[in-house]
């Protein structure tokens, strides 16, 4: 989604681009902080203080992506009906069908989530993966209310809370949505236990003791998108939607994430362009080809397997057909040519006829 800002910058955008380029000329021509291209801060910006104008406009930037994504939901329109028991933490849509600003992108398809499955979807760029995970984020197909969803698509906005704090904190600001496995989860969230557990997630995705309680807003988009991948680690939800989780991720961090994943005991449909990462955590691969959906078990070397031999099959099969298509043709015609027929080719002498109506047509005579 954040493509739409890539392609086409708005005007305020372009101000405020300006606006940066001009504050930093009058600063001496000195860049603002980028925890990927500068190791030394390890993603923090300088101690002596955040550049406020670089946090208003990454605030900007992420308003400004909210309200593209309002309007481009306005576009979309989804239908689909739930054949799982509402009361079943399984969520299973059948004849689902989204249609995005007029192109159909999914039709008369089946989408079968069981709890205890990570799902990797793959497909096509631009075939709809996102979309439909949005479409499941805003439950526009009929998931029932039971199923708390959270949607990993952007970073954490800057703020003056801690790393920490943000982590342990999202329990709070999504507990009213949740009802599910409450007595499961009010165990974990023991409040001593809730601080110990946020800084376990943000240690493996490479926080140190000095960075959790560093602001978020002194963080880099990459490391606030690490702090948005612990939330969601942390709240643990019966449906977890993660869109290119590894993007920001160092290998240290990719290889706990997976190890954290293979451990998910709900539902976990990710996109990822990593095959390596999609064979470590998935146990399903859902394809979405040609509007459909198909599903396959296993990881994606599996999946590849699959589709091999489901290739080679289709191909046997085919030339099995064309075999028996031929063996079934035993008549051959030949025609050899004639040559050019001397005229005349038809002669006909002494001929008339006589008119004869309907129904006098038994009589219509010929006369020779
Ligand atoms: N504002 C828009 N107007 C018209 N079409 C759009 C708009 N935004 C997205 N689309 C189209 O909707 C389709 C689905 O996009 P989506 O981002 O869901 O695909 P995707 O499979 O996730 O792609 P990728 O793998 O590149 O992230 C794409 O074909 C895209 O071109």
């Amino acid at each position: 989604m954040l493509y739409l800002f890539g392609k086409m910058p708005s005007d305020s955008k372009k101000k405020r681009e300006q606006k940066k380029k001009e504050a930093a000329k009058n600063r001496g021509n000195k860049k603002p902080q980028n925890a990927e291209t500068n190791g030394a801060t390890n993603g923090v910006s300088e101690e002596n203080g955040v550049d406020d104008d670089r946090c208003n406009d990454v605030v900007t930037d992420i308003k400004e992506e909210i309200e593209a994504l309002d309007i481009a939901d306005k576009h979309r329109s989804v239908t689909g009906v739930l054949v799982s028991h509402p009361d079943s933490r399984d969520v299973h849509i059948n004849n689902l069908a989204i249609t995005f600003h007029g192109a159909v992108l999914l039709q008369d398809t089946k989408l079968e989530l069981n709890v205890g499955r990570r799902y990797g979807l793959i497909g096509l760029n631009g075939c709809g993966k996102s979309t439909l995970l949005r479409a499941l984020e805003l439950k526009e197909v009929p998931i029932p209310d039971h199923v708390d969803i959270y949607h990993l698509r952007r970073e954490m906005p800057p703020s003056d809370k801690t790393a920490l704090q943000a982590v342990f904190e999202v329990d709070q600001e999504q507990s009213h949505e949740r009802l599910l496995d409450i007595y499961e989860h009010l165990d974990e969230m023991d409040a001593d236990k809730a601080e110990m557990k946020a800084s376990f997630i943000l240690h493996g995705l490479g926080f140190t003791k000095e960075m959790q309680q560093t602001k978020v807003k002194n963080f880099s988009g990459g490391w606030r998108m690490r702090i948005a991948l612990a939330r969601a680690l942390y709240i643990k939800p019966s449906l977890l939607l993660l869109d290119e989780p590894t993007n920001h991720l160092d290998l240290n961090a990719c290889v706990w994430l997976e190890q954290e994943l293979k451990e998910y005991k709900r539902i976990l449909v990710v996109i990822s362009h990593s095959q390596d990462f999609l064979n470590g955590v998935c146990t399903n691969i859902i394809h979405f080809h040609l509007q459909r959906l198909k599903l396959y078990g296993g990881n994606y070397d599996a999946y590849v397997q699959t589709r091999m031999e489901l290739e080679e099959n289709q191909m046997k099969r085919y030339k099995w057909e064309q075999d028996q298509i031929s063996h079934m043709k035993t008549l051959t015609f030949y025609f050899p040519s004639c040559g050019t027929l001397p005229p005349p080719v038809i002669m006909v002498q002494h001929v008339s006829y006589k008119y004869a109506d309907d129904k006098n047509y038994n009589k219509y005579i010929f006369k020779t």
